[in-house]
């Protein structure tokens, strides 16, 4: 079956994605041959999924009246926001605090406000390289006492300690960085002085212009005084963190330690390699979830892949040592939809369990124990994602420390159809319009099943029941690597089977 969900593989991506995500297809739809909900619809139709079932992805609601949703929908689909907010309460808050040294706390977060063990900077510094003068000009030109004789000298250089006293009507060759010496009222640039050489042999320095007391002088404490506090607990150590805490003087931090997060793949459809063959298909959750959570500031070890086998799901949940457990699949009520059942055989609490969201709606929150949670993500791609961002995101904030992440609103460039009763999440990408000023223009490919919108995306927009308006603010969740917040980007850190025992399969090409 032709599954065309958000996008129909004509014409301007950027024209399509807006006709798409405003219902114009819905129009060509109705012109297309009924056949069994494949292409034309713009966000999908009865469909049969790879498990059997005949389902309907009700993200529709046409002009004259909403498509009435039969999927698994029960009265206990929590409001979006209310589900992201049991998800952010789920824990109280981080582990105990751990201290590591400087780097290995990259990606953590602050369990202390970092206060400033120095003044900052430290000393008078020179903010240029020139001369440091005293009093007004012009100035007679000195030599620092350890200058060599012969040869040039570059007079007071950044790491050297000054101990002379600067007289009044004296200069002194100075470097960027370089400690003032005591006497010296401002910095004079090299570009901004001439020196003459005196009859006597001296040299004379020369300014066209005043050398305003404290001018390029960065005093001593300018940026912090000792003990004030740079940053709040919870702040995420960020690199620029790693560069202030040192430059104040930490060799440590003391930080929350990372929540650990185990993912479990689920599907005996799924390849872990090759081409899609015989009805199997590729899995798409595996290769992004990892990486993912890990620029969410998250551990996570590489996927598990499990069969549909309701045993295999049920010990590997009760053998699992994470903080967040994190399933893909079987959250709905297929033939081998295992997650319910392991659930209660498990004793699990369910704290939500489906949510007014499209797509995703059936994802679910349970806790295993006081604060080992589970993250069941439906398998549909986009779904998944949806579900990462409802409820994985604010509990693994709350449980690394990490303060509650800042609502951006940014006008949207045309309307946004939305479901009647459900929020959706839509892939979006900034556009800078000479006109509007900054906006964000839905893209297309954003069904359930696909990733192509998402990945091209800078974040998603919360479309609230109902739809949005061209120009009307719509929140955006920013994607970690959007957002500039991701950790652990380096190559090998992605790449979660290249051990010399990783299975190999016979590939369907290599890029
Ligand atoms: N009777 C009902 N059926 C379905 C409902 C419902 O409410 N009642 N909801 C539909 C919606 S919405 C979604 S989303 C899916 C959720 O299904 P599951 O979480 O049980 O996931 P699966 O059935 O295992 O898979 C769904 C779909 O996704 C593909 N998939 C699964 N894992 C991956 C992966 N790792 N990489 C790529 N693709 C994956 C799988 O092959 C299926 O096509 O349920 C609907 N059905
Ligand atoms: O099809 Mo489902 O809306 O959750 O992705």
């Amino acid at each position: 079956m032709t599954d065309v969900e958000g996008g129909d593989g004509r014409g301007d991506p950027f024209d399509d994605a807006l006709a798409l995500v405003n219902g114009v297809r819905a129009v060509v739809a109705a012109d297309a041959p009924a056949t069994g909900g494949g292409a034309g619809t713009p966000s999908g139709d009865a469909r049969t999924s790879a498990k059997g079932r005949t389902t309907s992805a009700d993200h529709r609601s046409g002009p004259d009246g909403p498509a009435e949703p039969s999927s698994r929908r029960t009265p206990a689909d929590l409001p979006w926001e209310t589900a992201r907010r049991i998800a952010a309460c789920a824990v109280s808050g981080p582990p105990p605090p751990a201290t590591t040294a400087l780097g290995a706390a990259l990606g953590r977060t602050l369990a202390a406000p970092l206060s400033a063990l120095t003044d900052l900077p430290s000393f008078d510094t020179s903010a240029m390289d020139g001369w440091a003068v005293s009093g007004p000009g012009p100035w007679r030109v000195d030599h620092p006492a350890d200058a060599a004789t012969t040869g040039p000298h570059h007079g007071i250089l950044a790491g050297h300690a000054p101990v002379d006293v600067l007289p009044d009507g004296h200069a002194i060759p100075i470097a960027t960085g370089a400690r003032i010496p005591a006497g010296a009222t401002a910095v004079l640039r090299s570009e901004h002085g001439e020196v003459r050489r005196l009859g006597d042999g001296g040299l004379r320095l020369y300014a066209p212009r005043p050398a305003p007391p404290g001018q390029d002088i960065r005093p001593r404490g300018q940026e912090c005084r000792r003990g004030d506090q740079l940053l709040p607990a919870g702040a995420l150590v960020t690199p620029p963190v790693l560069g202030l805490a040192a430059a104040a003087g930490y060799d440590e931090l003391t930080t929350h330690p990372r929540p650990r997060a185990e993912v479990l793949v689920l599907g005996d459809e799924l390849l872990e390699s090759g081409l899609p063959r015989e009805g199997r298909i590729r899995d798409a959750l595996g290769p992004m979830l990892a990486p993912w959570l890990r620029a969410l500031g998250v551990e996570a070890a590489a996927p598990r892949h499990l069969a549909d086998d309701a045993d295999a799901l049920y010990a590997a949940i009760a053998e699992s040592t994470a903080d967040v457990v994190i399933t893909t699949g079987g959250t709905a009520s297929g033939p081998v939809d295992h997650l319910h059942p392991a659930l209660r055989g498990l004793g699990a609490e369910l704290l939500v369990d489906g949510v007014a969201v499209r797509p995703g709606h059936p994802m679910l929150l349970a806790r295993l124990a006081p604060r080992r949670h589970l993250v069941g993500l439906p398998g549909n791609p986009l779904a998944a994602v949806s579900g990462l961002c409802t409820l994985a995101e604010p509990l693994l904030r709350t449980l690394s420390g990490r303060r509650p992440a800042v609502t951006y609103r940014t006008p949207v460039s045309a309307a946004v159809q939305g479901h009647p009763r459900d929020t959706r999440l839509v892939p979006v990408v900034y556009r800078d319009d000479a006109r509007r000023g900054l906006l964000v223009e839905p893209l297309r490919f954003h069904g359930p099943a696909m990733l192509r919108g998402i990945a091209a995306a800078d974040a998603l927009a919360v479309v609230p029941p109902g739809g949005a308006d061209s120009g009307s603010e719509l929140e955006l969740l920013e994607l970690p690597w959007s957002a500039g917040w991701s950790t652990d980007w380096s190559p090998g850190s992605t790449t979660d089977r290249t051990g010399p025992d990783a299975p190999h399969e016979p590939t369907g090409g290599t890029a």
